[in-house]
């Protein structure tokens, strides 16, 4: 079986010369390249159809590569059996934009959703969830404001609730790194502060790494410790905040192109 703890002085993942190919045309992703380690917050922006999702769903491998390789701690996620994918997969959590919760089932139950991949498929498909899981998915019910929510069904929630369930399902994993997919796009700006300074406190204070998929500038600039810019499938930046000049956003974006902004909560 393929050894999957973390090699020592590896980076928690490295993304090594990247390609993918949907349909031989221009390709989604085109040579990337980055590692991130322990607890980095890692915002990615790009225009649309520049490969902003494409690269998510590479790292997890729910698309393979075409060519590259991509590395969590240590080990090539393209090279996994079944069995070591899921073990890997157990340790990525993912936050979606329509939050992807099973909507007729409760708060408590799709959270509990987040321990299947550590489950056998047996016990999995019973439902069958320790004492321990259940405290522990309580608690993160709790610390996300949802205490009063645990039993209620999850179509009866608003959008910024919804979230919350999504991210409190991805921390029962245990995750090290989280990959957020446009997690504030359906969202008001006040439901979008609520969840960007969520993540910032768990990517601070449990040393997640977070990589999120953003459209906003300004919310990139305000949260996150790394700006990766993407354009036509290629890092065309990749610096901290302070960092990101109008020249360059204008590079990742397209100079006839302004960046898009949105109507912040302060
Ligand atoms: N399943 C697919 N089959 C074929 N082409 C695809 C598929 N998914 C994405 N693409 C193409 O790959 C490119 C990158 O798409 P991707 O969704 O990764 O971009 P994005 O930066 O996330 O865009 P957006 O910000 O609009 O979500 C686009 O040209 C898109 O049309």
């Amino acid at each position: 079986m393929t050894q999957i703890s973390q090699l020592p002085g590896a980076p928690l993942l490295e993304v090594s010369h990247v390609m993918k190919n949907y349909d031989g045309t221009r390709p989604a992703l085109d040579d990337i390249s980055f590692s991130i380690g322990k607890g980095e917050f890692v915002a990615v922006i790009g225009p649309s159809g520049a490969g902003k999702s494409t690269l998510l769903r590479c790292i997890n491998r729910m698309i393979d590569v075409s060519d590259g390789e991509v590395r969590f701690e240590g080990v090539s996620v393209s090279q996994l059996n079944r069995r070591d994918l899921k073990k890997v997969r157990s340790k990525i959590g993912m936050i979606f934009q329509h939050y992807n919760l099973v909507e007729r089932l409760t708060v408590i139950e799709n959270v509990l959703h987040g321990r299947l991949g550590s489950k056998s498929t047996l016990s999995g498909a019973l439902g069958r969830y320790s004492r321990d899981e259940k405290r522990q998915a309580m608690e993160l019910i709790s610390m996300l404001g949802l205490a009063e929510h645990v039993y209620q069904r999850c179509d009866r929630l608003s959008g910024g609730q919804k979230q919350r369930v999504g991210i409190a399902r991805a921390l029962v994993q245990d995750p090290k790194v989280i990959l957020c997919d446009e997690p504030i796009a359906s969202l008001d700006p006040n439901a979008s502060k609520v969840i960007m300074e969520q993540l910032k406190r768990f990517s601070n204070e449990m040393h997640i790494s977070l990589i999120v998929n953003l459209h906003q500038v300004d919310v990139a600039l305000r949260y996150s410790d790394r700006i990766l810019g993407v354009n036509k499938g290629r890092i065309v930046f990749d610096g901290r905040p302070s960092e990101l000049s109008p020249e360059r956003i204008a590079e990742i974006y397209g100079t006839e192109l302004s960046a898009p902004r949105v109507r912040y909560a302060s």
